[in-house]
């Protein structure tokens, strides 16, 4: 939803995230009728005071009445304040854990688009733009009908001073009735503008390695301060607008105070008026400015509301994985067969977009259930695009998978995943502690399994060395890059899985970390399927079985030797292969 869509759509978008706390907002609006009943009485009660000096009788009722009135009236007001005000918070707590599980339901490649900074400020910044707005419909009402009230009062009082108070409401109104708009769009496009400062911020920050060696700062600085300063532009234009509108009401009501001052006084003056009748209009005048004051802040409010409530719903539209239909017990039952692939190609066609070209076709592959497949191919070839398809962040646009011998579709995306560990290649490990990454898939892991994977990808002295030793925090610069991979590895070797996927890093590891991933790969292609996308030499000539890819398709499969002997782009790939390895001799066992 646009902040462009019909008033009245947005304005549903917010009530949507208010409706269920209507209980809440039904006691405020009564609480808030009650409150102005209080304010509305005052000035007659006044009167009454006033009446009864006149006709000398004892005022110990009316004074009483009065401060009856004062008290309640405040005891009341603190009430639906505090009721308001948490209301206020729990529609900010309510969006944003909307936001955030529907981040977590998000489909990879659709989430993927989107600056990871501006999703971010969905969460923080404009869901705080609703806690304004959440009592400003509850707001408006109640200062609907203290201004109804009042002015019903003020016609019991006097109807010719009445018409005069009208006359100069309906003024103020029309103005600010044209300037309000103006005070929303301009919020709108403030919002978007912070929106699209954090996307290239938290992108700037990430890279920030790549940002200083390129000598960038004073570039992206400058980009990322023009974002800000259109959001101040935007910002300044709301409060120049916001200013001018209170002006006017200010300005217009005192007018009228004055106005009702002189035409009071002449219709006193010829006996037309009591004099503590017009005291009581002209406390309704001034008050007037309560319910104005109301709605003026609430209007503003509701815009800013609106708007953010926009562009919450918005990324509420973001598609979310189908929750997969959970297999019918009796259909789990069976055994695979030993010899069946575990994962199974046939005919996958798939593109990341209805525009895009396929990123890979008509691919048909089996993963047998044991041993090393490798795949390699030219950069854009379609290996990641395999994987993104194993792990079901992309669906298939023809053909189909198969896991165990059944269509993915029968499986839930939880099910499929549960029998796989990946290792991807760029962000291999999640914020936290060494213990918190370890322990990201299974978190029920012992202290033992931990240790013992630690052991596998020999990191175990490493980790006894450090003060923290587990719990180091992954922030700090004490683990390397070579580290941060083998601690991806570790938490994949937890808990063997049926499918290990490994997106081999395409920067050269260190001796240690090429050791450590050879010797786990061969430990679990021994009793899992273990499937690459091989960067290394080393990689390709361990595995089992290798698939060349190129422009999306399976060019060919077998083992090294029948590739060497049989395919000309495959001998050119492990040519560039140890033509690397030569230059890094590590990486060439
Ligand atoms: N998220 C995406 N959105 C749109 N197109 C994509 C996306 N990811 C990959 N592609 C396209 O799909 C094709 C296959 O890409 P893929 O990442 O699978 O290749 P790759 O073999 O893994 O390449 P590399 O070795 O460079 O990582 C490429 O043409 C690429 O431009």
């Amino acid at each position: 939803m646009t902040p462009s869509a019909p008033a009245f759509s947005r304005l549903r978008t917010l009530t949507s995230f208010l409706v269920p706390h209507r209980r809440t907002m039904l006691l405020g609006l009564v609480l808030g009728l009650a409150a102005n009943a209080a304010g509305l009485a005052t000035p007659m009660v006044t009167k009454w005071v006033l009446d009864t000096l006149g006709a000398g009788e004892s005022m110990a009722r009316p004074i009483g009445a009065l401060l009856a009135l004062v008290v309640v009236g405040a005891a009341v007001s603190l009430w639906q304040w505090r009721l308001l005000g948490t209301l206020a918070e729990r529609v900010v707590l309510d969006a944003r854990a909307s936001i955030v599980r529907h981040y977590f339901r998000a489909r990879v490649g659709d989430l993927q688009r989107r600056p990871t900074g501006e999703l971010v400020t969905r969460a923080t910044s404009d869901t705080q733009l609703l806690r304004e707005a959440s009592g400003s419909i509850v707001g408006l009402v109640n200062a609907g009908i203290a201004l109804a009230g009042t002015l019903v009062l003020m016609g019991v009082l006097d109807l010719f001073l009445l018409g005069c108070t009208v006359a100069a409401v309906l003024v103020v109104a029309a103005v600010m009735g044209a300037l309000m708009p103006r005070i929303g769009q301009a919020q709108a496009a403030a919002q978007e503008s912070t929106g699209a400062l954090g996307g290239v911020l938290e992108g700037a920050l990430r890279a920030i390695r790549t940002v200083k060696a390129s000598r960038a700062e004073a570039r992206l600085t400058e980009r990322i301060v023009a974002d800000a300063r259109q959001a101040a532009t935007h910002s300044v234009r709301a409060a120049r607008v916001t200013a001018s509108v209170w002006t006017i009401a200010w300005t217009g009501i005192q007018l009228a105070v004055i106005a009702i001052l002189g035409i009071g006084a002449w219709r006193a003056q010829h006996g037309l008026l009591e004099i503590s009748s017009l005291i009581a209009f002209l406390l309704y005048t001034f008050q007037l400015m309560g319910p104005i004051t109301e709605l003026t802040q609430n209007t503003t409010a509701l815009q800013a509301g609106i708007a953010a409530a926009g562009r919450i719903r918005e990324v509420e539209t973001i598609a979310t994985e189908p929750a997969g239909p959970a297999p019918a017990p009796a259909e789990r039952a069976p055994m695979p067969d030993a010899e069946q692939p575990v994962l199974v190609f046939r005919g996958v066609t798939a593109r990341y977009g209805p525009e895009a070209p396929p990123a890979v076709r008509d691919i048909d592959l089996a993963v047998p259930r044991r041993g090393h497949t490798a795949i390699v191919g030219p950069s854009g070839a379609g290996k990641t695009t395999l994987f993104s398809l194993i792990l079901r962040f992309l669906e298939p646009e023809r053909g189909q998978l198969l896991l165990d011998g059944r269509p993915y579709a029968a499986h839930g995306h939880d099910q499929v995943r549960a029998r796989l560990a990946y290792v991807e290649q760029e962000t291999p490990v999640v914020p936290g502690t060494i213990r918190d990454n370890l322990r990201f898939t299974h978190p029920d892991a012992t202290e033992e399994e931990i240790r013992a994977v630690l052991r596998a990808v020999r990191l175990d002295d490493k980790i006894d060395s450090l003060p923290d030793g587990l719990d180091t925090s992954l922030s700090s610069t004490e683990v390397s890059g070579g580290e941060r991979q083998r601690i991806a590895l570790a938490r994949a070797m937890l808990r063997t899985p049926d499918v290990l996927l490994l997106d081999e890093a395409t920067a050269q590891v260190d001796g240690l970390t090429e050791a450590a991933l050879q010797e786990c790969v061969r430990q679990r292609a021994a009793v899992g399927a273990v499937l690459t996308i091989a960067h290394r030499l080393s990689t390709v000539l361990d595995a089992d079985r290798i698939v060349v890819l190129e422009h999306g398709r399976i060019r060919a499969q077998g083992t090294h030797a029948e590739l060497l002997a049989g395919d000309d782009l495959y001998r050119r790939l492990v040519e560039a292969l140890r033509i690397a390895a030569e230059e890094h001799p590590v990486a060439a066992r």
